[in-house]
């Protein structure tokens, strides 16, 4: 069994090699997950690209292989290479970046994983967050996940996984729309992106039948783009598409019924628990309070966190920015960026939660970062007794 080498031998000495940008390629049983992989592999974008799959005798990847070597990597006949998960994924992924190593495999642009249908795809990116070594030599990128344009809507209806999966998504692809016949099928569809934009407002959504399904689209989704300097973090966090399409502002429904949620009731009958929302202030957080916040927020409620995105303004050191990246209980170690992007240098978040209102992480938030409410307790008598958290869920839905 491998275990974590903190420097590879064989290592060039010209210093760490950049990480390698993995990809979680997601959706339901039968949503079309390997016919579009099977197509973008042959985009020479792809190139030097390696897929990690469950099993081979499910995927139709036949007619690419070339090679089968011996730690059960298989070369494609794109120069991609294929392998399934045999041991556990971090053998694989370290198997991979062996081979990077040792010269066997030239060059490794890019890693997918390609989850099974029913999966959560948050185990998979908890292996690597959690890994000392491989969350220094990969960095995540995107969350892929497939919909069925046609099956969509009864699958999320029907099943926790699914809506996890399109709650965690960076991108949101449909499939199978050419399937779409007739009113009722339009009507539908339009229910299901409601639907979506309610789980996850800030995915962007393409059509994998249309040109757009590129690998440019598809892949990027995350905080560093290799070719430019500074991370386009605006783009990453999309905390715009979080704001309510309909004016109704999340922040000032703190009691009593949420309109906002109402209304959605003509599209989602389910109303599903998970939540999707952003948190800003443009006070300068001090750390401790920022870390308080989210250790309280992951010990006590880390798996209703399905993800945490954000980028914020320290007190001690305004100018800057520090980015955080939660998956459930599991944080991402935090990234201090030489400067802010953009002239907006406010703290904003963005939240997809299960089962944790928006009214409560809000609230929490305000306490410790110091714009406090008239009603809430302050962040001392929280971090006194953190116990006293729970005390004020009552109030707000
Ligand atoms: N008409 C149409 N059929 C599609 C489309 N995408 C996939 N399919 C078909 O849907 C079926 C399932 O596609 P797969 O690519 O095997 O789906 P998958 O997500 O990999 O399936 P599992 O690995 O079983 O979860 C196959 O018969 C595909 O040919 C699409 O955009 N349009």
């Amino acid at each position: 069994m491998a275990s974590p080498t903190p420097a590879p031998e064989g290592t060039p000495a010209r210093g760490p090699k950049p990480p390698i940008p993995l990809s979680v390629l997601t959706g339901f049983l039968g949503s079309g997950k390997t016919t579009l992989l099977n197509r973008i592999l042959k985009d020479p974008a792809m190139a030097d690209t390696a897929v990690i799959i469950n099993e081979f005798g499910e995927i139709g990847l036949d007619h690419l292989f070339v090679d089968q070597a011996g730690d059960g990597i298989v070369e494609l006949a794109s120069g991609c290479l294929c392998c399934t998960i045999r041991g556990d994924l971090v053998t694989t992924l370290e198997n991979l970046l062996r081979r990077l190593d040792n010269g066997r495999t030239e060059k490794l642009n890019r890693v997918i994983i390609e989850t099974t249908g029913l999966a959560d795809p948050a185990p998979i990116l908890h292996t690597v967050m959690l890994h000392p070594y491989l969350v220094m030599r990969y960095r995540l990128d995107s969350v892929i996940t497939l919909v069925d344009a046609v099956n969509g809507l009864s699958t999320l209806d029907n099943h926790e996984e699914a809506r996890k999966q399109a709650a965690v998504a960076d991108r949101i692809v449909f499939t199978k729309t050419d399937l779409l016949n007739g009113d009722e099928a339009a009507q539908s569809f339009d229910a299901l992106k409601d639907r979506l934009q309610q789980l996850n407002p800030g995915a962007k959504r393409l059509e994998a039948q249309s040109s757009e399904a590129t690998p440019a689209n598809l892949f990027n989704a995350g905080l560093y783009d290799p070719k430019s300097k500074i991370p386009d973090v605006a783009a990453w966090l999309n905390a715009e598409a979080y704001e309510d399409p309909h004016g109704h502002h999340h922040g000032h429904d703190h009691h009593g019924h949420d309109h906002h949620h109402d209304h959605a009731h003509d599209v989602n009958r389910h109303s599903d628990a998970i939540r999707a929302f952003t948190l800003s202030t443009d006070r300068p957080v001090p750390a401790s309070a920022l870390e308080m916040f989210l250790d309280l927020l992951r010990s006590a409620h880390g798996p209703k966190l399905l993800r945490v995105k954000g980028i914020v303004q320290l007190a001690e050191d305004p100018d800057r920015p520090v980015v955080i990246h939660g998956v459930q209980h599991v944080f991402h170690p935090p990234a201090t960026l030489e400067a802010w992007p953009d002239e907006d240098r406010r703290t904003r978040m963005v939240f997809i939660t299960k089962d944790l209102p928006e009214g409560f992480v809000r609230k929490m938030f305000e306490a410790f970062s110091g714009a406090l409410l008239p009603d809430t307790p302050d962040h001392q008598a929280l971090t006194d007794n953190p116990l006293a958290v729970s005390g004020f869920t009552s109030p707000v839905r």
